[in-house]
């Protein structure tokens, strides 16, 4: 490994076309495919969409590395998936009412980020391309001359304790809690625990690549911004060792024993690239006079459907914010929606849910068509509290938010995590109807 490639570097933008050399002159210049690439490497092209694509969701990038892909490739057994699914998963019935479940605990013993995903819910069908799978990650120890890719869907990574690296074919990232990194589908990584241990959630993304969502009348500021998204520069391990490569396809796991490091990319370019974004950063626009707006106002990424406007995933957040609104009740409304919704809490305090229950690291899932609001300690205090301005500080709350139902696993359905009263919240709101007083 290079004495510079240590440190994580990041080149800014969004969906830009970078380019990045570990080694001067290692990127070809003018040109893809020259006769023979500088320093002997290898040239490979790395597509996330058709080759067809238009150009607004057109991706690739071109790889120059020691070995190309199919050189690391040898015969492949199944693994064990551990408790990783992929939709389709009918595994038990999905009740129907509103689920919660307190963090899922960390483990004794040594975990790595493959043995510890822990899929909570799936949605849609993976080999179509479209749904999602929701899960939550578990590590205790890095992962050691073992490399892994998912061809069944790019992983956005939210991390809620500890900090990770992410070790990729394009580079170094980092990410502590308050921050996302999204790795694209395809992409080679070896995640390394940075400051232990570490849970987070990841969403699994089989559909379109996540994207900035429009902006509309708000124009050109404020949401996400493009110039807060960081995509790491190029970094490689020039090393020989017995290692494994496992990938994810079809659902299922398949490792190879392999006799190098994979992540031997010396330069790239190309907008096909993996991203890291500090959530601190969001720039949220809501009401500033009256009523509570959808939450659409908070998307941070969406990743759309061949349908206008309904999305395949909306990655949502609920950061600090000043509540300024007159006469209004200022919580999330009552509701029920067409989309289903699995939240997470990243630290703080959710302002639907303030009686307890919904906790860091925890998560609850209100699906298609289920009603849902807040309980009865946050709608008693948001009907009477007097109605200054107030900030929701030291709070990051976040929603994976897909069109389709969203299945629970066997492991959600059966966790001690899953706490067995929550469905019945609802039931404990005070009737205040009064026909003689308006
Ligand atoms: O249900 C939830 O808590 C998420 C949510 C938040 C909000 O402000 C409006 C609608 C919505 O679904
Ligand atoms: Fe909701």
């Amino acid at each position: 490994m290079q004495e510079t490639a240590l440190q994580p570097g990041y080149m800014s933008g969004f969906g830009n076309g970078f380019e990045t050399e570990a080694l001067p002159g290692a990127l070809p210049v003018g040109r893809n495919s020259p006769q023979k690439c500088p320093y002997g490497l290898y040239a490979e092209q790395l597509s996330g969409s058709p080759f067809t694509a238009p150009r607004t969701t057109n991706e690739r990038s071109w790889l120059y590395r020691i070995r190309p892909t199919v050189s690391h490739w040898s015969e492949f057994r199944k693994a064990d998936i551990g408790l990783w699914r992929t939709a389709p998963a009918p595994e038990v019935e999905v009740p129907i009412g509103p689920m919660r479940w307190d963090p899922i605990p960390l483990p004794e013993g040594q975990v790595s980020f493959l043995e510890g995903i822990r899929t909570i819910t799936t949605a849609g069908d993976a080999a179509t391309q479209a749904g999602m799978g929701t899960h939550v990650y578990l590590i205790t120890r890095s992962m050691v001359d073992e490399y892994f890719y998912n061809a069944d869907g790019e992983m956005l990574f939210v991390a809620q304790q500890g900090s990770i690296r992410l070790w990729t074919e394009f580079g170094i990232i980092d990410i502590e809690p308050g921050e996302i990194a999204v790795i694209p589908r395809g992409m080679k990584i070896r995640v390394e625990l940075h400051d232990g241990p570490a849970r987070g959630y990841i969403c699994e993304n089989y559909g379109g690549a996540f994207t900035l969502p429009e902006r509309g009348p708000i124009g050109a500021n404020c949401l996400a911004n493009p110039r807060d998204f960081l995509t790491p520069v190029a970094a490689y391990e020039d090393k020989d060792a017995p290692s494994k490569l496992y990938v994810k396809w079809g659902g299922s796991l398949w490792v190879a024993d392999i006799e190098h490091s994979p992540l031997d990319v010396v330069a790239w370019h190309g907008n096909y690239a993996p991203y890291k974004y500090d959530l601190r950063r969001y720039s949220p626009v809501g009401p500033v006079l009256y009523d509570h707006a959808d939450p659409s106002i908070f998307t941070v990424l969406t990743s759309p459907s061949e349908t206008p406007g309904t999305a395949n995933v909306d990655f949502v957040i609920f950061p600090d914010r000043w509540l300024v609104a007159e006469n209004t009740f200022r919580p999330p409304w009552y509701h029920m929606n067409v989309m289903s919704e699995f939240m997470g809490l990243i630290y703080g305090v959710y302002d639907a849910k303030t009686g307890g229950g919904f906790v860091p690291g925890g998560m609850s899932l209100h699906n298609t068509m289920l009603p849902h609001g807040p309980d009865v300690d946050a709608f008693e205090k948001a009907s009477n509290v007097e109605l200054k301005p107030h900030k929701l500080e030291g709070t990051m709350a976040f929603m994976f938010e897909t069109r389709f139902p969203q299945r629970v696993t066997a492991f959600a359905a059966q966790t001690e995590s899953l706490q067995k009263d929550y469905g019945a919240y609802g039931r404990k709101l005070n009737k205040h109807f009064n026909p003689n007083k308006r």
